[in-house]
């Protein structure tokens, strides 16, 4: 208990340059004031408070939400001049979007405490550097050419591969690239009968047939038709039979480690790709169709089910980096099978292969494994959440739906599902099915760093 006071910055600055001005004269003020108090300490990142609760302002201003501490209680000093202080020099630098607030006078921040607590643990670490999209977004954070829906791509000859899609503008992760209906939709048993497909395509216009006579065809034969449903058809859904086939998506090239991800939104019944990573214009855009086999099955199903031998970055490594990658989707693929074993979930549930495999996913897919990584994030919100521990569900719940953000979009079903979850996991039907790890959603503990809150979210010092 006690009295907190602070300001909050609403609404939170971007990354632009004009944000990261202001931020950097704010931080500059605050060192000049504080710069002979050896209470007030320079870390790497951010610099500390050593007074009240140890309030933070971090480096990076775009991560920021609060500063705030108790102001009344023994353990508090004099946190409330430096709250005070540092509250005011705020306010002359942004005027009314640093919020001052105090609940002696009843006022509270503007954001709940378990954001406020997650940005505070991004401090730690510092972003990788990311180039703007253009220099409009650089010099005010918008994003003129989506918001101008200028497309992001254009269809180019790609030596070795025939078309495929580029980017004409940097894209930034999480952008959607392209959303597209399909011509038609069809199983592989109709496409390989000629007459089902002659059939689907005389139903289309005419610019629609022209559309998808142009389109490669990887198996020439008596069967043209059937042969660019094979070369070209993108299955409707994870696991699904039915395929869709695109006049522009089909354009996409594959990578085994894709800078985009393709997905079929079942509520607007329409293909959408996703930047996985920031990707640099003049970079081609590529998806995987294949995803998560070592080299040597991966190659088979590609040459068997899109007739091509993949000549990918990943398969072009020398014979010794390839055997790493092989290595690592090998365990990677353990590991699934092991997480997703129900007895286990049960019985001995570990979370410790889930972040083994995390750290191997995004080793293997350079930062780009948002797909996999939500899937994960879902089987360990499974466990948390059958031992009846709210807290870490609720905080897997969150990851797995920003992951799902990135790679389908906040209007895919399965985002909006991940969303339920983050805020309502006690909603999942396997809650309560063990008391084991019981904890309430508010359990989530506060002012950790980041690296104390990874070790007691995946329970790494108590098994
Ligand atoms: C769906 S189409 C993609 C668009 C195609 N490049 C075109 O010109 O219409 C699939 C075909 O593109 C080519 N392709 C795609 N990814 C490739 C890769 N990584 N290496 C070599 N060829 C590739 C293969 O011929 C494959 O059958």
């Amino acid at each position: 208990m006690g009295i907190d006071a602070g300001f909050d910055m609403v609404p939170r600055l971007s990354k632009s340059a004009l944000d990261r001005f202001n931020w950097d004269s704010f931080i500059r003020r605050v060192k000049e004031e504080y710069k002979d108090d050896d209470r007030v300490e320079i870390k790497p990142n951010y610099i500390e408070f050593n007074v009240g609760e140890h309030p933070l302002l971090p480096f990076e201003g775009h991560k920021f939400l609060r500063f705030s501490s108790k102001i009344s209680g023994s353990l508090c000093g004099d946190a409330q001049e430096y709250v005070s202080t540092v509250s005011l020099i705020a306010e002359v630098s942004f005027g009314s979007r640093a919020l001052c607030w105090s609940e002696i006078y009843d006022q509270y921040g503007h954001y709940g405490w378990k954001e406020v607590h997650e940005s505070i643990r991004t401090y730690e670490q510092r972003d990788p550097q990311e180039r703007p999209t253009s220099i409009a977004q650089l010099i005010t954070g918008t994003d003129p050419i989506a918001d101008m829906g200028l497309s992001l791509y254009e269809i180019r000859s790609i030596p070795g591969k025939g078309k495929g899609l580029v980017a004409r503008f940097n894209i930034s992760k999480g952008a959607r690239i392209i959303v597209e209906k399909p011509l038609f939709t069809i199983t592989p048993a109709a496409a390989s009968i000629e007459s089902n497909v002659i059939a689907k395509v005389r139903a289309l216009s005419k610019d629609q047939q022209r559309q998808f006579l142009s389109l490669h065809n990887n198996f020439q034969g008596k069967s043209i038709f059937g042969g660019i449903c094979k070369t070209n058809a993108l299955p409707c859904g994870v696991d699904a039979i039915v395929g869709g086939v695109y006049p522009t998506i089909c354009l996409i090239n594959h990578c085994c480690v894709p800078n985009a991800h393709h997905s079929w939104n079942s509520k607007t019944n329409s293909e959408t790709v996703h930047a996985l990573r920031y990707i640099q214009a003049g970079e081609e855009i590529m998806i995987a169709y294949d995803y998560d086999k070592a080299s040597a099955p991966r190659r088979a199903n590609l040459k068997n089910s899109f007739g091509f031998d993949c000549s990918c970055r990943l398969c072009s490594l020398p014979r010794s980096e390839l055997q790493k990658s092989d290595e690592r989707r090998l365990r990677i693929k353990q590991l699934d099978e092991a997480i997703g074993d129900s007895s286990r979930v049960m019985n001995t549930p570990v979370l410790a292969d889930c972040q083994e495999m995390l750290r191997l996913l995004d080793e293997e897919y350079d930062g780009g494994s948002s797909p996999p990584d939500a899937r994960l994030y879902y089987d360990a919100f499974q466990i948390a959440i059958t031992h009846s521990d709210q807290a870490r569900a609720s905080v897997f719940g969150e990851r797995m739906y920003k992951a799902r953000v990135v790679c389908e979009g906040e209007d895919s079903p399965a985002t909006v599902c991940a969303k339920n979850f983050m805020q309502h996991p006690a909603q999942h039907l396997n809650f309560g099915a063990s008391k084991r790890w019981r904890t309430t959603k508010t359990a989530v503990p506060k002012g950790l760093n980041g690296e104390q809150f990874e070790k007691w979210l995946w329970r790494s010092q108590s098994g």
